[in-house]
């Protein structure tokens, strides 16, 4: 068997081609959804990314500020700069790019956002929502992985998910969301022992674990689909999954790439979250698109 593959970069295209009706229709009301990001640091790869989401941002006729700080901003002025977003009218969304600088909260920044605004998901209200299924602003991540599932028309009721990695940002809600969907959910991560009897009995396999190529085709059960949430590095500087793609291909169902895959997704349910969230800070409830 040869996997199919899961193209995020054409998913996410559709996905932007319906949103972009959605914020015209908002716009016909006199609202422009905004979105602005923050930026602490100089770090070359969050630069990337940022600039990436200002773009996709302004492709769609939102309005997209960027606002960047010094490595040295003191936790106080940041989250003054937080707050007076909060209160701006301009803006519905709000993301500060993590990681953070190690003399910064992030817990208390992320508190700080409002939940109205926290189009990352990340606040507490949010995640909290989430685990009592009720609606709330979904993590981007998480959220653009289900839409790719959702895209092989594959129903997801009583599979069997395995999530490898449990962080705050992807593991977590991620296995929650499935949850949610009526899987069965198994969550591993580092100190899991015998890891591959586990991975071998999922029909879903998300991997988010930050090691290049590690998961190879004896991790999988055949036919399995594979969600690659790495950003990695290889020996050659070329970006890379945590799934060793072209030996893994050969045994699952369906597979998505680095690049190409899970990225853009993120990215777009940023962007899906943006115009939820100026839908909702506005009153808009009766727009086109479904959010
Ligand atoms: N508050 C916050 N929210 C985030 O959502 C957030 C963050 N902090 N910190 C960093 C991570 C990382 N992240 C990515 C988004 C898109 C791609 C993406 O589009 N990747 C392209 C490739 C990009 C390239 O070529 O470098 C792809 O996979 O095809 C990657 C990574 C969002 N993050």
């Amino acid at each position: 068997m040869v996997a199919a593959l899961i193209n995020g970069k054409e998913i996410s295209l559709s996905i932007r081609e319906e949103l972009k009706l959605g914020v015209t229709e908002l716009k016909n009301q006199g609202v422009i959804p905004g979105l602005a990001v923050v930026l602490v640091g100089n770090n070359s790869a969050s630069r990337t990314y940022v600039n990436s989401k200002h773009k996709a941002c302004n492709e769609l006729g939102m309005y997209s500020e960027v606002i960047e700080l010094a490595e040295a901003v003191s936790e106080d002025e940041l989250l003054s700069v937080v707050r007076k977003l909060n209160n701006d009218d301009k803006i519905h969304g709000i993301l500060v790019q993590l990681p953070l600088p190690a003399h910064i909260s992030e817990k208390k920044v992320i508190e700080t956002i409002s939940p109205l605004k926290d189009v990352d998901g990340f606040h507490p209200i949010n995640i909290g929502r989430m685990m009592t299924n009720q609606d709330s602003l979904l993590p981007c991540t998480p959220f653009g992985i289900l839409k790719l599932i959702e895209a092989t028309n594959i129903p997801i009721s009583g599979k069997h998910v395995v999530v490898i990695g449990r962080s705050n940002i992807v593991g977590k809600p991620v296995g929650q969301l499935f949850l949610n969907e009526n899987a069965t959910v198994t969550y591993t991560h580092s100190r899991t022992t015998d890891l591959k009897r586990i991975t071998k009995q999922a029909d879903i396999l998300i991997v988010a674990i930050g090691v290049a190529k590690l998961i190879t085709s004896d991790y999988i059960k055949e036919g399995a689909i594979v969600i690659d949430v790495g950003m990695n590095r290889d020996e050659n500087g070329k970006l890379c999954g945590d799934v060793d793609f072209e030996n893994v291909k050969s045994v699952a169902g369906h597979i998505t790439p680095v690049p190409g895959g899970v990225g853009p997704m993120t990215i777009t349910m940023l962007l899906h979250n943006t115009l939820k969230a100026a839908s909702q800070i506005e009153n808009k409830s009766n727009l086109g698109v479904k959010l």
